[in-house]
């Protein structure tokens, strides 16, 4: 762990049931590879997992099995080690290099933009070179400008110590915001291809592996589970998927399940099958056994499923990998501090409105001070930010330079239209926070991006309906009663059964490696809005209308429902130029929070 992680709380832990083929799975990492600096539950780094990988591949062959670790993308954008770098990136993707993983596929954040898919495809496909697998990603040559496959479709494998027959696939799921500079064909489409149909008609195949930056249910996994099933009516197949940043299980039958592990290395997913056919021996087993388990990502948990202790657990690679984590965030100043946090600030924690909500404090204290663009003067205004620009909560204490990029990783910046009615601007709110299908689809057929963080709309089940009394203290306590998902936190460290992950999925709730106590999870809109007006006593007729430039899609959608004619893409303008969301922030904490 990184030197000033906080050392994990011993809590009950379940087992993890090896069986004939294991995998450890990581997913949406953006970034976070030192660990949580702040959340003892997740302050295992990088080179921890390089050295829990290590042992779990030891422990699992001395047992005659098998072990694969897989990565299923969004490894950028979210945190210091990532955004912090000039060109971004250069020290996280030396560090990401020395895990072995066995198959690694790309999310849709490593093809926001045009640099970043350029350096996964210059860097980390060779870097993975035969691991990394792009079934339905084409990248524009940097060099020819021709359309080539970022990575091979698939591959065929047979693991060392039981002879399983693997043939494994990475997919995308069907995201259509790319940079123009690759394309994304959707899963339902490239199932019909050629190569996937011969390589699902293979009959000397014992798992089918599908790795993806899809969630566990979803409609693309659906598809490919019914393809393959046309085809192969018993052959098991293993799903490994992510994109919603939450812990899921899904059962697609007997023989297929889906696993998601999370987001921001706060859970390693570990799956084992038993009773597959190896090779030409066919299994004696009428039925594989599937099993799953999210594992907290910290040493206490690791040395309790290797059976070792601060000794014997750590691998030469894996303390080199965290020592070169510690030199990088050194190199990058992310120890840096900016300002002090006077209390903790959640995202999801508590219900919006509140005073300890990040989009209460976005919304009453940050645009109304930041926003101002000096060739508007005192023309009033309204300000739009999705709430999806935020992505993690507000610890409070130091605000470093990696805080800045955990909260606020986009490079967005703000553009606006004048003098839009005011009641229109309300109707355009009311229609951005419908749910979510109004604004899902374009006239052109392409999605649009949901505007709240995905883990928002993922656990719409789980979301705390009834306000929890303690949540609105002024700084909320965490074991409450209730069955939601959320992230731990650094307080309450006096019960041993600590808050944290209480996952319900397809296999039940026995699934979380650490017995936790639940935490309440609350729904927050899709967007938020700030009246920005000099004269306070009243509203507007007209105002500008300023808002992140990621949602201007959505609002071009949304003026229709308004009956508001304004071309958002010819009509609007840059406001306050060359200043994105971050350096809004930044600048904020500087002169507010300063440090006693
Ligand atoms: N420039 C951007 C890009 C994304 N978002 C928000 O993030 C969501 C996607 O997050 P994943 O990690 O699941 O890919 C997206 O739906 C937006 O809410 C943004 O605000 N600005």
């Amino acid at each position: 762990a990184q030197p000033s992680a906080p050392a994990p709380i011993s809590a009950p832990l379940r087992a993890l049931e090896f069986g004939q083929l294991n995998f450890l799975h990581t997913t949406d990492t953006h970034g976070w590879l030192a660990g949580h600096l702040e959340e003892p539950s997740y302050s295992a780094d990088w080179g921890d997992y390089v050295s829990f990988a290590t042992r779990m591949r030891e422990k699992a062959e001395a047992q005659g099995q098998d072990l694969l670790v897989i990565d299923t993308g969004d490894r950028v954008e979210g945190n210091g080690l990532y955004d912090s770098s000039e060109p971004k990136g250069i020290f996280l993707s030396e560090i990401l290099r020395h895990q072995h993983i066995d198959v690694i596929t790309s999310g849709n954040h490593e093809l926001y933009k045009q640099n970043t898919s350029e350096a996964e495809f210059l860097s980390t496909v060779p870097n993975f070179r035969g691991k990394y697998l792009a079934s339905n990603i084409d990248i524009s040559h940097p060099e020819t400008n021709e359309l080539v496959p970022l990575a091979p479709r698939f591959k065929k494998f047979t693991t060392k110590k039981q002879g399983i027959r693997i043939v494994a696939f990475g997919f995308l799921f069907d995201f259509t915001g790319n940079y123009n500079n690759t394309v994304v064909q959707p899963v339902e489409k490239t199932i019909k291809e050629d190569w996937f149909q011969e390589a699902i008609r293979d009959k000397e195949v014992d798992l089918f592996l599908v790795a993806g930056h899809v969630p566990a249910h979803s409609p693309e996994y659906w598809a490919i589970f019914e393809e393959i099933r046309r085809i192969r009516w018993d052959t098991p197949i293993q799903f490994f998927g992510g994109h919603e940043h939450i812990r899921d299980y899904a059962k697609y039958d007997s023989k297929a399940f889906a696993l998601a592990s999370g987001r921001f290395m706060e859970t390693i997913g570990f799956t084992s099958i038993d009773g597959l056919s190896t090779g030409d021996q066919s299994s004696a087993a009428s039925s594989p056994v599937f099993k799953r388990r999210y594992i907290d990502n910290n040493l206490y948990s690791f040395y309790h499923h290797t059976g070792l202790d601060e000794e014997s657990f750590p691998t030469e690679n894996g303390l080199n990998v965290s020592q070169l984590i510690t030199e990088s965030r050194s190199a990058l100043r992310l120890d840096h501090v900016h300002g002090c946090v006077p209390r903790t600030l959640w995202t999801s924690r508590v219900p919006y409105p509140n005073p300890n909500s990040v989009f209460t404090w976005l919304q009453t204290r940050v645009l109304p001070d930041s926003l101002k663009d000096e060739s508007r003067g005192e023309v009033p205004s309204v300000a739009i930010l999705n709430t999806g620009a935020m992505r993690f909560d507000i610890f409070k204490g130091e605000f470093t330079q990696d805080t800045i990029w955990t909260i606020s990783p986009f490079t967005n910046s703000f553009r606006y239209v004048k003098d839009v009615p005011y009641e229109k601007v309300q109707l355009i709110m009311e229609v951005l926070n419908k749910q979510p299908k109004v604004l899902e689809t374009l006239e052109s057929g392409s999605k649009l991006s949901p505007l709240p963080c995905p883990e928002n709309l993922a656990r719409a089940a789980y979301f705390t309906t009834e306000v929890v009394e303690e949540d609105l203290e002024t700084q909320p306590v965490y074991n409450i009663a209730g069955s939601h998902q959320a992230p731990l936190s650094v307080d309450r460290l006096d019960e041993k059964i600590l808050p944290g992950y209480t996952t319900k999925d397809d296999a039940g709730t026995d699934g979380d490696d650490t017995v936790h106590s639940p935490i309440s999870f609350y729904e927050v809109p899709n967007c938020i809005q700030a009246l920005l007006s000099a004269d306070k006593s009243g509203v507007p007729e007209t105002v500008d209308l300023i808002y992140i430039e990621f949602i201007q899609p959505h609002l071009a959608m949304a003026a229709k429902f308004a009956s508001l004619d304004v071309d958002f893409f010819k009509d609007s303008e840059v406001y306050m130029p060359s200043t994105t969301l971050t350096d809004l922030l930044l600048a904020w904490v500087k002169k507010h929070w300063k440090c006693e």
